[in-house]
């Protein structure tokens, strides 16, 4: 098993930085009455992702800023993990809110440069991090909530949708939904168990098979998003939603989630091997990778 050491290398490799000690502007320090001492904030952040945790609340806030889609590249993954593993492991965080820091767009979705013109070991490298992705957001132990502020295709799709609950901005431009089908590849067993979990297994059917991209009230509609808000009351909000959530007791909540989603979460790593063959062996096909250029194509041909 390549998987572990191989992630467990490039996390080490990677050097979080630490920002300060202080309140930041989105938290308490943007609330608090003047004169009045602040909370400590602990900040890190490293190329693509950014994490402000407030310690008086016990929650964190985790932007992505990598323009300009926030596609899930390699290094936006490691860095993922890195950053929620830890704040997995500070006694400090007990809910994260995740927000984009790039206008209109949550995350594209997977990094579609990954899985075009590379070869079979890089594949399989970038589908044990979109694993590893997974595991650890689903399995969280943390209170987890998608602040969706943009559009989320596909992978982006999935992170909101591995959350304990998700808040999209109200703007029918913003567009949330698995279109893999759309692309010509297929959301693997495991998209498609987290899919059907949200919204039922009728409608993930549906969705899965048109590839359907649904505008946020659309989404609302049948509860692939929790709620909408307008884009400034959203981080209030995503605050409010997160207090309410964290007024339980975390060993209550935290075993009746391991109780809700540990099936789901033991098929992957019961064949997480073979899931990664599997992958490596579809997406390499020449039909697949041709597939994949067109669609690159047709999204550069859409700005001109
Ligand atoms: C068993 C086998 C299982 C296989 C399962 C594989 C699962 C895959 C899941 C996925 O996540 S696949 C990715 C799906 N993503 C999408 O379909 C989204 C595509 N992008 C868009 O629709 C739009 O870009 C957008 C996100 C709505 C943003 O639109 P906007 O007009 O603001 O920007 P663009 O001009 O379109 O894009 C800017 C720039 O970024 C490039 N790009 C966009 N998305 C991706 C991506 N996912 N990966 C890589 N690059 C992406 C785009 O090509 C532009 O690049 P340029 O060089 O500036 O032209």
């Amino acid at each position: 098993m390549a998987a572990v050491p191989t992630l467990a290398r490039r996390i080490a490799r990677s050097g979080v930085r630490p920002l300060c000690r202080w309140p930041l502007a989105w938290g308490r320090a943007a609330r608090q009455p003047p004169g009045l001492p602040l909370a400590p904030c602990r900040a890190f952040s490293n190329n693509k992702i950014l994490v402000e945790l407030d310690e008086s609340s016990g929650v964190a806030m985790m932007k992505f800023k990598s323009p300009p889609v926030n596609s899930l590249s390699l290094d936006f993954l490691t860095e993922f993990c890195i950053s929620l593993e830890k704040l997995e492991n500070d006694r400090a965080c007990r809910g994260v809110i995740f927000a984009s820091a790039v206008p209109r767009i949550f995350s594209s979705g997977l990094d579609i440069t990954e899985m075009s013109g590379k070869s079979m070991e890089h594949y399989a490298e970038f589908w044990r991090a979109v694993q590893e992705m997974w595991l650890r957001l689903y399995g969280s132990n943390m209170v987890t909530i998608a602040a969706v502020n943009g559009s989320s295709p596909a992978g982006g799709c999935l992170v909101a949708l591995s959350c304990d609950y998700r808040i999209m901005v109200e703007n029918p431009k913003f567009s949330i939904g698995l279109n893999e089908a759309q692309l010509g590849i297929v959301a693997p067993f495991w998209f498609k168990d987290t899919f059907v979990n949200v919204v039922g297994h009728r409608i993930a059917e549906r969705s899965l098979q048109l590839g359907s991209l649904y505008p946020a009230p659309e989404a609302l509609k049948f509860g692939l998003v929790d709620e909408l808000v307008p884009e400034e009351k959203l981080q209030e909000k995503a605050m409010a939603v997160m207090a309410q959530w964290l007024a339980l007791p975390d060993h209550a909540r935290q075993l009746t989630k391991s109780m809700m989603r540990k099936a789901v979460l033991d098929r992957l790593v019961a064949h997480r091997e073979e899931d990664v063959q599997n992958f490596v062996s579809f997406i390499s096909k020449e039909s697949i990778q041709k597939s994949l250029r067109m669609y690159m194509e047709m999204l550069k041909k859409k700005k001109s």
